[in-house]
């Protein structure tokens, strides 16, 4: 039985550190993927990169989404407490037989230059080195944390949602907001969420708006933030969203009077990158379904919105608003906050 470990920062994961743990996978009977983390190197990392901070468990999080079925134990290893390198190595050492939890045969690794430091502190354990050219994949993490949009390609599929932009298209009523998130998405190639509140309304309460109940806020809320998820996790660079727990919650006091009690709880400012707040002053569309047509209640529902959003705090004054009366502006003027919002990526 020929045990082994993968050791690393992983920060983030990509294709170069996958495809160099399959090989050693396939090289050994039980492999452990052994994340480092040193919270103040790696903080100070991902400040560098103007990155939020990638935590060890996060990365564990998405070592084990991209290895599980394989039988590849993704394991997590503070090294707070050790020296940087080339002093920490004994600590390093000790911590490591200490963290995987059976004793062990073989070290895989892409660093020639490791091989001194591994022999000294590790003896008895192969070191074996793995693609040093890195000539199937040339990526490092450094290379993704700085430009992730250049080397999107590269990123291991469960860390892309955390890289990829979030795009949020407010508004009130028929400004043109769905159309506006799926051509967004076309232009960019990528995935969107749309609101469900309306299919929602079609098909749970006959789309009839008094027969709604406070609950349904709730239901709709929740439907909303799982399609996101996915949403997001097939996203290229940017996703795209036509609404969210704030706008529920807009509707939720508009046709009962109230906010129901989890639509909070799902209110985020910081989950979105920009926000494209739509005024609506493109003619009203009805569709049976909406319910607040007049000029003076769509200018008032949009004041009323943009007020909710600063209640939850939102930076409403940093949103992107779009005024234009017509369709191709409206159109143009979206596509230019989302290339700067790229932009340097
Ligand atoms: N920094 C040091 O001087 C030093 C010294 C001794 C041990 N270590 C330990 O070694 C481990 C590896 O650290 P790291 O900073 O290199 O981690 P890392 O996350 O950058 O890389 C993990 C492993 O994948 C390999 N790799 C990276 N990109 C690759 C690509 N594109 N193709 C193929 N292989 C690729 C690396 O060579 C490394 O072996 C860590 O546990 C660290 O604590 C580091």
């Amino acid at each position: 039985m020929k045990t082994g470990v993968f050791p690393g920062k992983f920060l983030p994961p990509h294709r170069g550190h996958i495809t160099a743990i399959l090989r050693a996978h396939a090289l050994c009977d039980k492999l452990y993927v052994v994340i480092s983390e040193r919270t103040v190197e790696d903080g100070d990392l991902c400040r560098q990169a103007q990155l939020p901070y990638i935590s060890g468990v996060l990365r564990q999080r998405w070592l084990s989404q991209e290895l599980q079925g394989l039988g590849i134990e993704v394991l997590l290893q503070n090294d707070d407490a050790s020296p940087p390198f080339p002093q920490g190595w004994g600590e390093y050492a000790c911590q490591l037989k200490q963290t995987v939890p059976e004793p062990f045969s073989v070290i895989f690794g892409g660093e020639e230059s490791y091989r001194d430091g591994h022999n000294q502190f590790f003896p008895g354990i192969d070191y074996q080195v793995l693609d040093p050219q890195r000539t199937q994949w040339p990526i490092s993490g450094t290379e993704i944390r700085e430009h992730p949009y250049k080397h999107w390609d590269y990123i291991a599929g469960a860390a892309r949602p955390f890289f990829a932009r979030k795009v949020l298209i407010t508004g009130p009523e028929s400004c043109g907001k769905t159309t506006l998130t799926r051509k967004l998405a076309k232009v960019y190639c990528t995935s969107w969420s749309e609101e469900l509140g309306r299919d929602y309304q079609h098909d749970v309460v006959g789309g009839n708006g008094d027969l709604f109940d406070l609950e349904d806020f709730n239901r709709i809320t929740h439907l909303q933030y799982e399609q996101d998820v996915k949403a997001l996790r097939s996203a290229n660079k940017v996703c795209f969203f036509d609404t969210d727990a704030v706008v529920t919650a807009f509707f939720s006091d508009v046709f009962m009077g109230q906010i129901a009690s989890r639509v909070e709880s799902f209110i985020d400012p910081a989950k979105y990158d920009l926000v494209i707040a739509l005024k609506p002053t493109v003619p009203w569309v009805a569709d049976g379904m909406r319910e607040l047509g007049t000029p003076e209640v769509r200018a008032l529902s949009f004041d009323k919105l943009m007020a909710l959003y600063r209640h939850y705090g939102f930076a409403t004054e940093r949103f992107v608003v779009i005024d234009a009366a017509d369709y191709y502006q409206r159109l143009e003027q979206c596509i230019a906050s989302v290339e700067q919002l790229l932009c340097g990526g």
